[in-house]
């Protein structure tokens, strides 16, 4: 399978969700908070999972899987411990949805990554399915490079940003800030504060010439 990485946008989206175990579980714990209908379809399921459905997060069809509850999917994550099933709802699956095969690498047409989220940092790792544990790995280290300071430190780049684009200095003096602001010593908020207090005076004086 040749693969390209995407950022998608799962509001709305019904996903079903074929099995409720483990893997049911760390699928749905990345979708959880995306806004997309979650619905699960397993005889027997994790308690996180059961406790989701009550908390109205997902719903949990307690049954098994039928053709008919892949009507209508933009997403199918099958993960029941039953291969007979699994095939069957890949095949049930409509025409452009994505499947998400955990247990063949190879029968679905989307993997999800491993995942280290920053706030509005995302870093993806991907084997292709050729070795989860060393994506893993490597998310682990990624991890600890990119520790928690960086949530603060996007929102301050994301800020900086939309204040430089709302003065009138010229392209390269914008441009050298957003290379400023690269340097490691952005990690601190105290320098952080003094940046965004000077672009608002840079904006202010925009202001003042009109
Ligand atoms: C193709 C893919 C499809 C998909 O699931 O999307 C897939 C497929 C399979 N995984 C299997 C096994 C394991 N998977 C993990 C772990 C993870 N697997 C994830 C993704 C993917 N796994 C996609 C490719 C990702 C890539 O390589 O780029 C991660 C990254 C993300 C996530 O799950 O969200 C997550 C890390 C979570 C984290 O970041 O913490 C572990 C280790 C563990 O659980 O600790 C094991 C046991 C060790 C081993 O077997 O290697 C099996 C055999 C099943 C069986 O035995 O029947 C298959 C099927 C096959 O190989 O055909
Ligand atoms: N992609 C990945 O990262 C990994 C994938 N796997 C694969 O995922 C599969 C599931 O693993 P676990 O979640 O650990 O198993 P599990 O035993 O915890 O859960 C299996 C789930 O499937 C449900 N199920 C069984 N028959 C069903 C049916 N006819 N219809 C609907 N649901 C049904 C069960 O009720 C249960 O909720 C494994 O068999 C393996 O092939 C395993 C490890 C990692």
């Amino acid at each position: 399978m040749t693969v390209i990485p995407i950022m998608i946008e799962m509001k709305g989206k019904k996903v079903i969700v074929v099995g409720g175990g483990r893997i049911a579980k760390r699928k749905l714990s990345g979708l959880i908070d995306s806004g997309a209908e979650l619905l699960v379809i397993s005889p027997v399921a994790d308690p996180a999972i059961i406790a989701w459905d009550d908390e109205g997060k997902i719903l949990w069809k307690q049954k098994c899987f039928e053709p008919a509850d892949a009507e209508e999917a933009f997403m199918m994550i099958i993960a029941t411990d039953d291969p007979a099933t699994n095939a069957e709802s890949r095949k049930a699956a409509p025409s452009n949805c994505l499947v998400n095969a955990s247990d063949e690498a190879e029968a679905g047409n989307i993997h999800f990554p491993a995942h280290v989220k920053r706030g509005k940092l995302s870093i993806a790792v991907s084997t292709n399915g050729a070795s989860p544990m060393l994506a893993k790995k490597i998310k682990q280290d990624l991890k600890s490079q990119f520790d928690e300071s960086y949530e603060q430190y996007l929102d301050f780049l994301f800020e900086a940003r939309q204040l430089l684009k709302k003065t009138t200095i010229s392209k390269n003096a914008k441009e050298e800030y957003l290379r400023g602001f690269l340097d490691e010593s952005f990690l601190q908020v105290a320098s952080q504060e003094a940046s965004l207090r000077e672009l608002r005076l840079l904006m202010n004086n925009k202001k003042d010439l009109e």
